[in-house]
Order: structure tokens, then sequence, then C-alpha cells
């Protein structure tokens, strides 16, 4: 069994990191840490607990601590839900004293040498740190720091299903998405008012739309000749233009997306489902524990997918597509559903994790 340290342990990502850990084979939570406010609580007394499955037993008496390396030293992975107002300072101090870190903040996503990850779909970019860490091994290292970054939520669904196309129909060029996001994605402190949310949709959600467009390009991106640095897609390549919106649902994001592809002519619609359905994510291939049996499940139905009906699939580790249609200004629409905590953010950093240990990274 591998210890794990979970930080930022009482929020939206936090508590789906409980969750998920609770009766995971190979890792198991070893400290739980907060801020100031929390620290020194058992867990069971310093989080309000918000999710629809029990708060796991072997959570509930572990004392949470403050976010401080020292406490974390005995920790193999440390998976961080941190506010990133503050996400930024304490994963450096813990990569500097030689800790992994596997974040779902944003602050250090752009960095050359740190890998963006969405672990269904470019597992690859984790070579950069698997050299950076033999490198240190064999320098004789006893612990290597080492950071990846998981990306925001919306993306993690939006590149899903245009990894396996563009493998085999060459690069995309031009691509649109519109979100309908839970509202776990905005964290739980303070969260998003009920006031805002019920008979109503917020058509911005700060930073979002950004995030989305550069992140894509990093993802989908390349690794240069040296294996240290990423080399996201340039914009003559791939235009991305993406629109958010925070709508009164609890949990899984929603993307109504449409693309051209570079080449001509586009395959056809069936082609494009087939090779969406076929896609096994390298994960899988690894026999990781959590990896999705089917990556994208691909729904005929006019009506699907739904967030309440679909975002559970393979335990909210598989993507859902539907309405794989013509588009008649670009090649294809489509709806795509995401697990926002799950595959786009807790879920996400175990199943990095199960791949790091697979490759003996941790
Ligand atoms: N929710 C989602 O779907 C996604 C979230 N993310 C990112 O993950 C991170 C966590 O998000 P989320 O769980 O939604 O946020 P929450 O607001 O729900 O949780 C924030 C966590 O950070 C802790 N924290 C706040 N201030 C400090 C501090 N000064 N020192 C140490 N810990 C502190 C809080 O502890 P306390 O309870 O003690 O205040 C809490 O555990 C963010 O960076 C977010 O952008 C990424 C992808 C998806
Ligand atoms: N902004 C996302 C969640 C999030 O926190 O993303 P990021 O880690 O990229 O800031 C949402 O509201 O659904």
């Amino acid at each position: 069994m591998k210890k794990a340290g979970v930080l930022g342990a009482t929020g939206s990502v936090g508590q789906r990191f409980i969750l998920l850990l609770a009766d995971h084979p190979d890792f198991e939570i070893a400290a739980l840490g907060a801020s100031s406010r929390s620290a020194g609580k058992k867990y069971l007394e310093a989080v309000s607990w918000k999710q629809t499955d029990l708060m796991p037993e072997n959570a509930k008496s572990i004392v949470v601590t403050e976010c401080k390396a020292e406490n974390f030293a005995h920790c193999d992975v440390v998976f961080s839900g941190l506010d990133s107002d503050y996400a930024g300072a304490i994963e450096k101090e813990f990569v500097e004293a030689g800790l992994a870190v596997i974040s779902n903040a944003k602050n250090y996503r752009r960095e050359p040498d740190v890998p963006l990850i969405v672990p269904i779909v470019n597992p690859e970019h984790l070579s950069v740190v698997e050299n950076k860490v033999k490198k240190a091994r064999e320098a004789g290292e006893k612990k290597a720091g080492l950071l990846v970054c998981i990306s925001n939520c919306s993306t993690a669904g939006l590149v899903a299903p245009l990894k396996p196309l563009v493998e085999k129909y060459g690069p995309i060029d031009l691509l649109t998405a519109t979100t309908l996001q839970a509202i776990s994605g905005a964290g739980f402190s303070p969260g998003v008012s009920g006031i805002d949310v019920l008979d109503n949709i917020v058509p911005y959600i700060s930073g979002e739309e950004d995030k989305m467009e550069w992140e894509t390009k990093k993802i989908l991106g390349n690794i240069n000749d040296k294996g240290d640095t990423f080399v996201p897609l340039s914009a003559d390549k791939m235009k991305v233009s993406a629109q958010c919106n925070r709508v009164a649902v609890s949990d899984g994001h929603t993307e109504c997306i449409s693309l051209r592809f570079a080449q001509r002519p586009p395959p056809s619609v069936e082609e494009v489902k087939k090779t969406l359905s076929e896609y096994v994510c390298d994960a899988r291939k690894l026999g990781c524990y959590s990896a999705p049996k089917q990556t994208i499940h691909v729904l005929e139905e006019p009506d699907r997918p739904q967030p309440r009906l679909d975002r559970n699939r393979d335990a909210g580790y598989g993507v859902t597509v539907g309405r794989v249609r013509e588009d008649p200004v670009l090649d294809f629409k489509m709806v795509v559903l995401s697990h926002n905590t799950v595959i786009g953010a807790a879920g996400a950093g175990i199943l990095i994790a199960e791949i790091l240990k697979a490759k003996n990274v941790i």
C-alpha cells in the first residue's frame, strides 16, 4: 500500500478524494490537510460533508493538519485540492521537500516543464517527470520531488473525444465548445449561492474560457526533442473558442461542441462514432484499477447524455458522448458529458498516481 496525503481535504475536490481513496487497493489515506480553520480537528468535525455517498469511516477520525511539508513527509504521493490562492506556495514547498504532488489547482499548469494531464487522454506526457525522477535517482537523491497538474475540469471532458479523433483523422483546426457546468465545480467555500443558480443560468465563470482554450492546446500538443519541455499547438494549427455557463446541476459538466478536421474530406458520422467507441485509454491497457472499461460511451438516444443519468458511467472515470451528427458550419457536432470532480479532478489525480505507480515513479 502506498501512503497518500490530501491537501484541501475538506473542499469539493477533497471530499471526492476521500470517497475515491476509501477502498482503494493501492493507496491509503495517510494525512489530510486544509486551512488553519480546520487544522487540529478530526475530519468529521472539520468538514461540511456534501456528497450523496456517506463519509467513509476510515476518514472520520483522522486529524486534519496544516498544509506543511513536514506533516506529509511520510506520504508517497500528495493529492492537492487546494484553493488556488494558496496552492502555489504550498505545492512549491512540498515539491522542494521531495514530495510527489498531483495538483488540481491552476497555478502551475502553464509551466513549460510541468505535465498537464487528463489521464485518459495524454498519459504519455508523464514521461517528462519520469525522466526527471530517473535522473535524480541516478544522482543518488532519495526523494525526487515532482509536480503533475490535472487540467481544468471542463477541458478534461472536451479533450477526451478529441484525442482518438486526432489520432485517427489528423489535426482538428477549428473547435467550439459551449459548457453547462455543475455547481460542485465552483467549490464549497463559499460555493455558488442558491439565489444565483436556482431557476437561473449564469453565463460567466471567471477565467474558465481562457483555460479551456489554452489547456486544450497543451494537452493535445507535443514534447520537445530533449523530452523536457511541452510545446503546445500553435494558434494557427488549432483555433479553440469556449463559452462557459453555470447551471443548476450538482455534478457533471455538459459541453456542446463542434469541430472541423484540417484534412479533407472528413470522415463520416459513423466512422467518428466507431472511432470514439473503440478508443481504449493507455491506463486501461496498463491495468490501472480506476481506468474506465469503456473510455468513451457513445449513446444513440436523441436526448442523451444527461448529467443525472450518465455522469457515473465507469464510476465517473468514463466520458459520455451523444448526438454525434454533421454540423452545417464545421464538420461535426456532439454533446459531451464528464464528471467534473471524478475524471475532471480527484479521479484524474488518482488515475495519474496509478499510472505513476505502474511505471515505478512513485
Ligand atoms: N470542483 C471542481 O470540479 C474542480 C476544482 N478544481 C480546482 O481544485 C481546487 C479545489 O477546488 P474545490 O475543491 O472546488 O474548492 P473548495 O473551495 O471546495 O475547497 C478549497 C480547499 O482549500 C482549503 N483551503 C482554503 N484556504 C486554505 C489555506 N489558506 N491553506 C490551506 N488550505 C486552504 C479549504 O480548507 P478549509 O475547509 O479549511 O477552508 C478546502 O479544503 C481549486 O484550485 C480548484 O480550482 C479543479 C478542477 C475541478
Ligand atoms: N472552474 C471550474 C472548476 C475549477 O476550479 O477549475 P480550475 O481548477 O481550472 O480553476 C468550474 O467552475 O467548474
